[in-house]
């Protein structure tokens, strides 16, 4: 665009149709501008609805206006497009008040307005609970190759958070619509939609609207994190299509190309993304965004140029392997990889109690294995430690959509390192033995201690 001096980024134009019968307006949103040393500004611009028509010579004009959103109290239960329009609604149309228009691109909050993460976020998983914890405010990459379970994870937190009073944003993004759909009735099943917002730009929508809705689901938690103080939790599903749609746009607006032909401000693109998740502190209203960024790796190279910004910019990381996922152990994740650095400040105290020494247990167990497969006998002792680790992994096995309750994981755990579990005969009994104990009721425990129910329990199932 020329002759359009007055542009500032970020700022929303309008321009005519050449559809002389099309009564809707084109928007389109400024994303850079440059002046040559002959003083003539050129604008770059996305067009933000396309299907409308324009073309060489159209009029356009400055609207003086940032993107944003409208947004009110019913965004907290809405299935959106990042422009705002509503796809789904579990409302009437009068429910849907807009309180306020929030800016697609805020500044992240400053350091004076954070706190460290000092609250845990429980995601129902035992492996992460337990391991690789997670606090409110932090941002945690889930990273993985396809078909690892990298969705799963996320649909299974935002379920889980149902129970802890936070409120859900999912962002899929560039996947099929059906699939979305399918992951929405799922949640809705799950009576998860009271609390859950998804703002969807499919792979059929245009490569503007993949790569801005990150930043309108980011635009939707922080509404709720400073208007309402609430803990939010997103998850981006995944950056590397968001990418890669920034890329598209970086090469039609001619701006030369870097490594993997991303364009060169792509770390500051994922950057002031994920900065905007944060705690915030007790005068900003203890409001938090907690992040679950999910990338998808090729044959498991997290040293790809997407995958390495993220792990630099992000808490920590859960790594999810092909291999493990392959073997049966569900979640696949490889805990001698995958970190967590703020998030076991935040972990509960009985859980820190008896999760301490499970991600060393796991390490040493899995060395003792791979040794094991050479070795034509074994040691007592060695095969009390590998017949103890495979029942602690088999502990740590968990289908989807079976969330458990932090004082659920910590019997469970506390059994396993105490040994009873070795009352049982084969691997394949833990699971049934566990789904007995899980669904006893709580006020059993009241009476009879965790480790004579469990005694109980077990000879039971032996017998069967
Ligand atoms: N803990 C689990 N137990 C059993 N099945 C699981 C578990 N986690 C994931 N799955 C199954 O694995 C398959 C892939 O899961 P999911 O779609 O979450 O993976 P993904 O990595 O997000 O895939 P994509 O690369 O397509 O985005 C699904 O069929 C899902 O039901």
């Amino acid at each position: 665009m020329s002759n359009y001096a007055a542009a500032f980024t970020g700022e929303i134009f309008q321009c005519d149709t050449t559809e002389s019968f099309s009564t809707d307006v084109v928007y389109g949103l400024v994303v850079s501008v440059t002046s040559t040393p002959s003083s003539s500004v050129t604008v770059g611009g996305l067009l933000l609805n396309p299907k409308v028509g324009t073309s060489a010579g159209t009029l356009i004009s400055g609207t003086y206006s940032l993107a944003s959103l409208y947004l009110g109290r019913y965004s907290s239960s809405c299935f959106m497009e990042p422009t705002g329009g509503l796809i789904v609604s579990s409302g009437t149309e009068s429910s849907v008040e807009c309180d306020m228009a929030w800016m697609l691109e805020t500044p992240a909050p400053s350091i004076v307005s954070r706190q460290s993460v000092c609250e845990p976020l429980a995601t129902g998983i035992v492996s992460i609970d337990a391991m690789i914890p997670i606090g409110r405010g932090q941002r945690e990459l889930i990273i993985g190759d396809r078909q690892t379970g990298k969705t799963s994870i996320c649909l299974d937190t935002i379920v889980n958070l149902k129970y802890e009073k936070v409120l859900s944003v999912y962002v899929p993004v560039g996947q099929k619509a059906a699939s979305v759909l399918d992951a929405y009735q799922q949640l809705v099943k799950r009576d998860v939609y009271q609390a859950l917002a998804i703002v969807m730009a499919s792979a059929s929508t245009s490569a503007v609207m993949q790569y801005l809705s990150v930043y309108a689901g980011t635009a939707l938690a922080e509404f709720f994190m400073y208007n309402l103080s609430l803990p939010v939790f997103i998850a981006y599903d995944d950056l590397a299509k968001q990418a890669s749609a920034y890329r598209e746009i970086s090469l039609l607006l001619r701006r030369p190309p870097g490594r993997e032909a991303f364009p060169g401000d792509i770390f500051y693109v994922h950057s002031r993304l994920l900065e905007r998740s944060a705690k915030l502190n007790y005068a900003c209203g203890s409001g938090s965004i907690t992040a679950f960024p999910i990338v998808e790796t090729l044959a498991q190279d997290v040293s790809a140029f997407i995958p390495t910004n993220l792990i630099s910019i992000t808490d920590g990381q859960l790594f999810l392997s092909t291999d493990l996922f392959n073997q049966g152990i569900k979640p696949a994740i490889d805990v001698g990889i995958s970190v967590t650095r703020v998030g076991s400040a935040a972990q509960q105290d009985q859980m820190k109690m008896v999760a301490g020494r499970l991600k060393l247990t796991l390490a040493q167990f899995v060395e003792l294995e791979a040794f094991s497969q050479f070795a034509s006998d074994l040691g007592e002792d060695t095969a009390r430690a590998l017949a103890n680790g495979r029942r602690i992994r088999e502990v740590l096995k968990q289908d989807v959509a079976s969330p458990m309750s932090i004082p659920q994981q910590c019997a469970v755990l506390s059994l396993a390192g105490s040994g009873v579990l070795a009352r049982i005969p084969s691997d394949s009994l833990v699971k049934v033995f566990l789904g007995y104990f899980l669904s006893l009721p709580s006020w059993c425990f009241l009476y009879v201690s965790t480790k004579v129910l469990a005694v109980a329990l077990i000879d039971y199932v032996v017998s069967k």
